[in-house]
């Protein structure tokens, strides 16, 4: 007899090109693959638990706003949760769902002894003071300190949210325990626990693996036309190695526009830019076109890093690129997906692609502890390693199926999670 399945969750909407809805379709697909661990599929698309915090502040001219944060811990079969904190006005509880499910993925993926986790909080920072920002940020850090810690949940930044975002979080959560407790959050300063090479790390794996697949697919860097989406940590540190590495930037976006250059911009003077504007738009050397321009760039490489859903089906049908590099979390519909993997462009996924971040944090949680801290280059080359060795054996993986990389670091990640799930067994 069939068993009755199991109850749905009342708390997703059922629009089909959500986050949650993306990252459901992905797992569908590699439930084939999952041999005798299929039958604790389910455990996946649910969050373990997930925290709906109300934060309200004194803002500086004496009124009173509150907040809507949250934190979702998807699976912690494998360790504490680990994932990113991400200030935006339309973070919603589905999406920090989703962007939760994603680190369970990563951080097996990479063989990290975390689950995943995500946080965040509805609200635009740029509208903050920054004693407006920190208030909200130890609110926040309070209220979601009922299930975070260092051997519990380890946050860290996402989009919005930095290092001294990070050194609040650290000081109100030890505060509140009382005593100092680093291991709390990575992404610090470098004098409060922070390791070096944090800040520029997942874009250093983006670069990584991009490297890889284009050796893979006899893609010369030198020379490489490469169209980036979100110049911010993460796309703003791969194009600068790529271009170091021999690229040409020739086209970005960002919230404030899109900008294109044929002949290459210069990384180094457009992050400048940027960290004097805010944003891409008016560089020097760049024709500003339409936002949907950016879509049909010449290209070689293309790297989404700013949001989800970018990469839409219509969109993926215009792609010039022979090689996608997701720095962002989610960037690609399923249905974009097909269409670029039957125009043959080959596709690194945000699960492996943007997996650099967490690994050095996970560096920067095992300094904590050991109070021993690792020179750049010691870290740098061990992330190297991790990365390459990571993504051969998802190409391997994927080989064997004949299933694309996304499915097949799904399938290398869920075997783990699964096994885990089914290793510490159900009953409390
Ligand atoms: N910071 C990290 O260590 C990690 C970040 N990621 C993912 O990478 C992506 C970017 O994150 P960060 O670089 O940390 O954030 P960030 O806050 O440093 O930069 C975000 C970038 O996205 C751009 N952006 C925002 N809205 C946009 C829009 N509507 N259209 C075009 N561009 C837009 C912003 O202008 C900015 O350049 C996110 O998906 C994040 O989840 C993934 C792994 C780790
Ligand atoms: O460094 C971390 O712990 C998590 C970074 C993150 O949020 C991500 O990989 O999406």
């Amino acid at each position: 007899m069939t068993p009755e399945p199991s109850t749905p969750l009342s708390f997703v909407s059922d629009s089909p090109e959500s986050p949650w809805a993306t990252y459901l379709s992905q797992v569908d697909r590699v439930v084939p693959y999952l041999g005798p661990y299929a039958k604790w599929a389910e455990t996946l698309k649910r969050p373990k638990r997930a925290l709906i915090v109300d934060v309200p502040i004194e803002m500086d001219d004496g009124t009173v706003r509150h907040f809507e944060g949250y934190r979702v811990q998807h699976n912690l079969s494998r360790g504490p949760g680990k994932g990113g904190v991400r200030y935006h006005p339309d973070v919603t509880l589905e999406e920090v769902m989703a962007l939760s499910a994603w680190m369970t993925v990563k951080t097996a993926a990479v063989g990290l002894p975390f689950g995943g986790a995500k946080g965040g909080i509805r609200l635009d920072p740029k509208e903050l003071s920054i004693k407006e920002l920190e208030r909200v940020t130890r609110r926040y850090t309070s209220e979601i300190g009922i299930i975070i810690g260092p051997q519990r949940d380890i946050p860290a930044p996402d989009v919005n949210t930095n290092g001294q975002i990070m050194a609040w979080m650290m000081d109100t959560y030890s505060m509140n325990v009382g005593g100092t407790a680093t291991g709390v959050v990575t992404g610090k300063p470098i004098h409060l626990g922070g390791s070096l090479g944090r800040v520029k790390a997942t874009g250093r794996g983006v670069f990584v693996t991009g490297r890889e697949a284009a050796r893979r697919l006899g893609l010369n860097l030198q020379g490489a036309r490469i169209a980036v989406q979100g110049m911010g940590n993460v796309g703003g540190t791969a194009a600068e190695l790529f271009v170091q590495a021999g690229g040409k930037l020739v086209a970005m976006q960002d919230h404030t526009g899109t900008v294109v250059n044929p002949a290459g911009f210069d990384a180094k003077a457009v992050l400048e830019h940027v960290k004097r504007t805010g944003g891409v738009a008016d560089v020097a050397g760049g024709e500003k076109v339409d936002n949907e321009a950016f879509w049909d760039t010449d290209c070689d490489i293309l790297i989404p890093a700013a949001l989800e859903g970018q990469i839409t089906p219509a969109r993926a049908k215009r792609i010039k690129a022979k090689l996608v590099l997701e720095g962002a979390n989610g960037p690609t519909l399923p249905e974009a997906d097909d269409v670029m993997h039957e125009r043959g462009i080959l596709v690194v996924p945000d699960v492996i692609c943007n997996a650099g971040g967490v690994t050095v944090s996970y560096f920067e949680w095992v300094q904590d502890f050991s109070s021993f801290f690792w020179t750049e280059d010691e870290i740098n080359v061990r992330l190297d390693k991790i990365m390459v060795d990571a993504l051969n054996h998802i190409w391997e993986t994927a080989d064997r199926h004949k299933i694309t990389l996304r499915t097949g670091t799904f399938a290398v990640a869920c075997e783990r999670i699964l096994i885990a799930r089914q290793e510490r067994g159900l009953y409390p």
